[in-house]
């Protein structure tokens, strides 16, 4: 026969008194998510009436943005600055993202075309902007993220366009120089690299590593020192060398987290990229342009002639109106052997009055200026 020598035991092999205590803790706890539920519903029906409003005011053949990302933004900074904690900052926006994507599902779905395959770092950037009810969906190239925009297919796109150690993504840029979208958005992405392997590899006989270019560049001095000998093969995508390691016993793989879920494999070492601060942006491209949200950027293309003193009165104009440029990047533009395209970023929305009438005077040098687009500075 078994006995219980502590009376004050229970089945769950607590004391009563410590049941006791949790049992007052729980309560309060379930008391208050029915308070957050009945809230959360509460401001899902406000979004609804914001649908409805916003339907209202359009005439019948005019198309209504239910996405706002000036007012998303305000929205995420607001709860950033009322935050007192013992959650951080950056935990109650993604929470708060997440109720948001949620609500505006509930006007309309938002749909996303991204970088893939599934897995990708852009897929991770993706849902970090829009949220988890977003309706995503992976393109094979940059080029088909532009297009499926373009035509109408989804709402936004979502591409890679610079990396802090290897350097702007020529391929994205170059699309800007042929499509009309705007940019709407950017993403910070914080990117570590993992080296992963199957179920089936000997971990003592890998000869092979599979990576996009650029993760295995990110992580050159680490497999230098880790894994000398060991073939160094670049694929289309992380998710792509992911996927292929699966039946190799002689492979590993190098990619995000996201990707070692998503193909059901083991991470041998964790956070491997040299640079500790490695981190990628992305940008949100769409067809609307967006309002001020009060902390914004602005990307602009400029075509200037190669001639003397070309750069100098491109920069002047932005120093004399006190706007601080964030980036600057050169590319040999298509059309003249000799003519360049420069794409700037700044700090400022388009209808700031400082930015139009630097803009006004870059125009009266350059060959052509092209604004790309003002949008908000990323929140999270
Ligand atoms: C509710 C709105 O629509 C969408 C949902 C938002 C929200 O849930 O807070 C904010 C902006 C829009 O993307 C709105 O425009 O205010």
């Amino acid at each position: 026969m078994t006995s219980d020598n502590s009376k004050n035991s229970t089945v769950s092999g607590m004391s009563s008194e410590e049941e006791a205590k949790l049992t007052v803790l729980r309560d309060g706890i379930d008391d208050i998510d029915k308070k957050i539920a009945l809230l959360i519903n509460n401001r899902a029906q406000l979004a609804q009436e914001v649908a409805a409003v916003k339907h209202q005011f359009k005439s019948d053949d005019e198309p209504v943005v239910f996405y706002r990302p000036e007012r998303e933004a305000q929205v995420l900074r607001k709860i950033m600055d009322l935050n007192e904690g013992p959650l951080n900052d950056e935990e109650m926006a993604r929470l708060f993202r997440e109720i948001m994507s949620a609500c505006l599902a509930l006007e309309r779905p938002v749909s996303v075309a991204y970088l893939g395959p599934e897995g990708t770092f852009t897929q991770q950037a993706a849902l970090k902007h829009f949220g988890h009810s977003a309706r995503t969906s992976s393109m094979p190239a940059i080029d088909d993220v532009f297009r499926e925009v373009e035509s109408g297919s989804v709402n936004y796109g979502v591409v890679p366009v610079e990396n802090s150690t290897e350097g702007v993504i020529n391929h994205t840029l170059d699309n800007f120089m042929t499509s009309g979208l705007k940019i709407c958005g950017e993403v910070e992405l914080r990117i570590h690299q993992n080296l992963m392997v199957s179920d089936v590899t000997k971990i003592d006989s890998i000869t092979r590593v599979y990576s996009h270019a650029q993760s295995l560049a990110q992580c050159r001095k680490w497999l230098d020192a880790y894994y000398p000998h060991v073939e160094r093969v670049a694929v289309n995508s992380n998710s792509e060398a992911a996927r292929r390691i699966k039946g190799e016993w002689n492979s590993a793989a190098i990619a995000g987290e996201l990707a070692a879920h998503q193909y059901g494999l083991h991470i041998l070492n964790e956070k491997i990229e040299d640079q500790p601060d490695n981190s990628t942006r992305f940008l949100i491209i769409g067809s609307e342009p967006v309002p001020i949200s009060g902390d914004d950027k602005t990307s602009i293309m400029v075509a200037m002639k190669n001639q003397p003193g070309a750069l100098h009165s491109l920069l002047q104009p932005f120093h004399q109106h006190n706007i601080d440029l964030t980036r600057i990047e050169t590319r040999p533009s298509k059309t003249g052997a000799w003519n360049y395209v420069f794409f700037i970023d700044f700090n400022g929305h388009i209808s700031d009055y400082s930015v139009k009438e630097a803009l006004k005077v870059i125009d009266l040098h350059a060959a052509d200026v092209k604004v790309l687009g003002s949008y908000p500075r990323a929140v999270l």
